[in-house]
């Protein structure tokens, strides 16, 4: 492995430009976000300001999880999630080579980024989360079924797009003469349709945890039995993000998870009204879709919410830095990296123009190209959070997904919204079923009145 690219930063939090907040494996560096590197940015004396409201909220948040309230109960998940349970329940199919999620949102999500970031083999878990046709028949006739495990995970058990799936996955099952009912586990509440199908087949169930919106579950079993399928350390996962719960604290500068919060609540507040996010590792990307669902539908209440724009590095820099660096003053960049990096070398390049790659390696340059593009935003006057992790193993994957929910969970309480809900999503799906179902509704009204607007039977609003 390389060595650490850049040694930590030593000085107090008052002493230097770039002040970072560290905890034994997770660093995160706000210095690039202060108004004296960006616009929009923030004041030191703002921050100051805002440490106390950080501490007030820190009280509430602490209070939610010791009396187990709605959506803070998933702050607890690390020692509320009994792995044993998870290994017991996914033994029947711990020999696949394979597993099919089939599930939406944050019953998907949690196990695409973990499997991603750690499987020996990330396309040994392949995720249905959409009801596209094409990739739904492409990835099934891609599959050899009696070497896959069905993961089934719906915490209403009644989303449409996760029971359609699920309906065709079994249907493929039956056809190939594979006997779904010994290749499956399902996760779900304790009533609905899926829980109803479960109990008709003796199906193993696993519960999802009480009290957590599927978007903070990644630590529970809604996130783990893929991963526990796949012999990944799920202990590893919930000790990392145990360790970001005992690293909260009633001070942003004493908590990575509440630095990286109390920063793009600030920074909002300033202007930054996008929040891209721009891992710079492969095995990381999923995470960016993840954080998308966590923070859009947490936090896109009343009027407000940063917009999660999702990135890569160093891919992305050859497309949406341009907008980053010279676009609106309306962003921050958020910058994920892991510090060790693979040994891939390049060879010796027989140009003289390649000559500066001689003797360098792949991490050394996606590093050096880290390095460049997060000093190239406070160069052009834009706003950069870091947020490091020192290696991509289970307890740094367990400590960043934690620290991100941990800090989404601050910035609705600075915010003041309802952070564990999410209203808006119903319209969407009552509009769908009443379409499927021919009925007419005060949604299919407006589908109407778009298509006549449409083919011009109506004057034009
Ligand atoms: O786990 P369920 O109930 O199928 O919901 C899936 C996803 O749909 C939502 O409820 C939004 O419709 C998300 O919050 C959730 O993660």
């Amino acid at each position: 492995m390389r060595a650490d690219p850049r040694p930590l930063p030593t000085a107090s939090f008052g002493s230097c430009l770039y002040p970072p907040v560290d905890t034994p494996s997770m660093h995160i560096d706000i210095g690039a976000a202060l108004a004296s590197a960006a616009d929009p940015g923030v004041e030191r004396a703002t921050l100051d300001d805002l440490d106390e409201r950080v501490a007030a909220a820190h009280e509430r948040i602490e209070q939610g999880r010791e009396e187990g309230e709605f959506g803070y109960a998933s702050l607890n998940l690390p020692e509320a999630t009994d792995a044993e349970t998870i290994r017991d329940a996914v033994a029947p199919v711990a020999d696949a080579e394979s597993v099919i999620t089939v599930g939406i949102g944050g019953s998907a999500l949690g196990a695409k980024t973990i499997t991603e970031a750690l499987a020996e083999d990330p396309g040994s878990h392949v995720v249905l989360d959409n009801v596209d046709p094409e990739h739904v028949r492409r990835t099934l006739d891609g599959l050899s079924l009696a070497d896959t495990a069905i993961n089934v995970v719906s915490r209403s058990g009644t989303t449409a797009e996760t029971l359609a799936n699920f309906l065709v996955v079994r249907e493929a099952y039956e056809d190939r003469g594979v006997d779904w009912t010994e290749r499956i586990v399902v996760t779900t509440g304790e009533s609905g349709p899926l829980r109803a199908l479960a109990d008709q087949h003796d199906l193993p169930t696993l519960p999802v945890p009480e009290g957590v919106p599927g978007r903070f579950s990644a630590l529970s079993a809604v996130g783990l039995v893929p991963p526990a399928i796949l012999g990944i350390d799920i202990e590893g996962l919930l000790a990392g993000g145990q360790q970001a719960a005992d690293d909260l604290a009633p001070s942003l500068y004493d908590s990575p998870a509440y630095a990286y919060g109390a920063m793009a609540y600030a920074l909002e507040e300033e202007g930054a009204k996008v929040n891209a996010f721009m891992p710079y590792a492969e095995r990381l990307e999923s995470f960016g879709e993840w954080f998308a669902q966590l923070w859009a539908e947490s936090l896109g209440k009343d009027g407000r919410g940063q917009t999660p724009a999702r990135a890569l590095g160093a891919t992305d820099q050859h497309s949406q830095l341009q907008l980053y660096r010279a676009g609106h003053r309306d962003k921050v960049v958020t910058f994920v990296r892991p510090r060790e990096r693979a040994d891939v070398a390049i060879p010796d390049p027989d140009h003289d123009d390649l000559s500066y790659l001689a003797g360098t390696d792949l991490g050394g340059l996606i590093d050096a190209e880290y390095e460049a593009t997060v000093a190239s935003l406070p160069a052009a006057d834009r706003p950069a959070l870091e947020v490091e992790i020192d290696r991509l193993d289970a307890e740094s994957v367990g400590e960043l997904l934690y620290a991100m929910e941990a800090a989404c969970v601050l910035v609705g309480e600075l915010a003041d919204v309802e952070t564990f809900t999410q209203p808006a999503v119903e319209w969407g799906k009552n509009a769908t079923r009443a379409l499927i179902r021919g009925e007419t509704t005060d949604e299919t009204a407006v589908i109407d009145e778009r298509e006549r607007l449409r083919i011009g039977e109506t004057e034009s609003l």
